[in-house]
């Protein structure tokens, strides 16, 4: 594996609003040692992020959020509401002790044991974001409130408790179609943690 070296000439701060969108110039030295050609590509800074499937072994139920989504909206998604799994974005916490926040604003659970599964960058291409993710068994005793996320940020989060089976065929048919969340449902497929 070739290792480029990377000279990074300039950083322009595009927009700053809201979250950050750079534009960086920058030229990578080839396996022969020339420099290559300038080249430059947007990156969009929203910090990173964590992710939950609850899942409850005895009910072999799911919990997942439905909320509305403007950039869905934006492309194809008639009333802007997707279904996910419980996610937030991590501030300056780290990632287990923000998805334990999140889990209780958005879906009232509080869960005991957290496990980490995986990491991922979610879009490489123009993103910096990664995305922790994480399981946990949840069950009724655990519920401290309805859930519904934090309304001064007008949240409106709508936490849906489903089958297991009935998450799978709404991917199927294309219901669930968030990235995270069919990654979580299929990483609870593949481990059989609902059988
Ligand atoms: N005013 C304003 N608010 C924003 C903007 N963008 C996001 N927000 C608000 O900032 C809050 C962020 O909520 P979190 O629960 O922390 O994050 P999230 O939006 O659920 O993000 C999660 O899902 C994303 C989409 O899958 C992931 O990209 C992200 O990493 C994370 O997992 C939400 O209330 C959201 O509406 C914006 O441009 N303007
Ligand atoms: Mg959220």
């Amino acid at each position: 594996m070739y290792i480029p070296e990377v000279k990074t000439t300039s950083i322009e701060v595009l927009s700053d609003n809201w979250f950050t969108l750079r534009k960086i110039t920058f030229s990578l030295r080839h396996p022969d040692g020339q420099w290559g050609a300038s080249q430059s590509r947007e990156a969009y800074d929203r910090g990173n992020g964590a992710v939950i499937l609850l899942y409850n072994p005895q009910k072999k139920t799911v919990v997942l959020t439905r909320q509305f989504r403007m950039p869905t909206y934006l492309n194809g998604n008639e009333t802007g509401l997707l279904i996910e799994a419980c996610a937030g974005l991590l501030d300056q916490d780290d990632a287990e002790a923000c998805i334990r926040r999140e889990t209780e604003e958005e879906t009232g659970y509080r869960v005991h044991n957290v496990q980490k599964v995986f990491e991922a960058y979610m879009s490489p291409g123009s993103v910096t974001e990664l995305v922790y993710f994480f399981v946990a068994e949840y069950s009724e005793e655990q519920r401290i409130h309805g859930g519904g996320g934090v309304a001064e940020e007008q949240e409106n989060i709508e936490v849906l408790e489903l089958p297991f089976t009935q998450a799978v065929r709404m991917m199927q048919t294309g219901e669930i179609r968030d990235g995270k969340t069919i990654m979580l449902l299929q990483y609870v497929q593949i481990n059989r943690l609902l059988e």
